[in-house]
């Protein structure tokens, strides 16, 4: 089976305090291959960040299944699995970047990228190695590896979080928008890190308001068009 395949998926959103209920998504299908990259493109509000919150489980669907072929745990449907699975997941398979840096304060960017390690089991002297690899790979500053990454720029921030999703090796990397607030600078970086990922055989799904920036990267574009998703010819690179 595919790696991931998204099955007449919708979401709706109450607001409670208007008593009113919000289509974000509907019927909304694709299938991902292995080691494929799936780009999401779409006005603000169109429902990208919904699609990818709801494979990473922190919104729970209304319809549908989204099922997800995992290495642990053979075809798990994304929506019914446990608590206990989702973690494990998140752990060891499915990855999740946003623009945003949401990790415990205090913490040094080295700590950052060794505690991801030691989550998922590794020795020590490994965690440290290979922490100190990672960001030395995605272009961090060695200068700035001990200290806490509050005051970094907008560009250090996010190779920081994409070394923290990448150390782990995920089989399956979410990007929600990762370049919004970057320059051309360094949004042409994290082109050369997801181009590396692919070479890797990483399977991607990214969202990104830049359709130049995903001319010639993602092997299949789609629009999200009226709450669904409608194939878009002649950005992705099958030509
Ligand atoms: N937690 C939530 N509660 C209520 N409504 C929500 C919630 N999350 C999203 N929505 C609504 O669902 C719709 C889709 O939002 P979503 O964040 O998926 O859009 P998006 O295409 O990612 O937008 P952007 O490009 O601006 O990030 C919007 O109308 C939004 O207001």
């Amino acid at each position: 089976m595919s790696m991931l395949e998204i099955i007449d998926f919708g979401k709706q959103f109450t607001i409670h305090h208007l008593g009113k209920t919000r289509q974000a998504v509907k019927e909304i299908n694709f299938n991902l291959e292995k080691g494929e990259f799936i780009g999401i493109v779409g006005k603000s509000g169109s429902g990208k960040s919904t699609i990818l919150k709801s494979i990473y489980r922190t919104y729970l669907p209304d319809t549908g299944s989204i099922l997800y072929n995992s290495d642990r745990f053979g075809t798990v449907d994304l929506f019914k699995a446990s608590e206990r699975q989702i973690l494990y997941l998140r752990k060891h398979e499915i990855g999740y970047v946003s623009q945003f840096l949401n990790v415990m304060p205090r913490t040094t960017s080295r700590q950052l990228v060794e505690q991801a390690l030691l989550e998922m089991g590794e020795p020590e002297e490994v965690a440290l190695s290979e922490a100190e690899k990672a960001l030395t790979h995605f272009e961090l500053d060695p200068k700035l590896w001990d200290n806490y990454p509050n005051t970094f720029s907008g560009g250090e921030k996010l190779r920081l979080n994409i070394a923290i999703a990448t150390v782990k090796k995920p089989r399956l990397l979410l990007l929600d928008e990762p370049t919004a607030s970057l320059d051309q600078q360094s949004k042409l970086k994290v082109r050369q890190i997801i181009e590396k990922l692919k070479v890797n055989g990483t399977t991607l799904v990214g969202i990104f308001h830049d359709i130049e920036f995903m001319e010639g990267l993602c092997d299949k574009v789609y629009d999200m068009k009226a709450r669904q998703l409608v194939r878009e010819a002649g950005v992705s690179n099958e030509g």
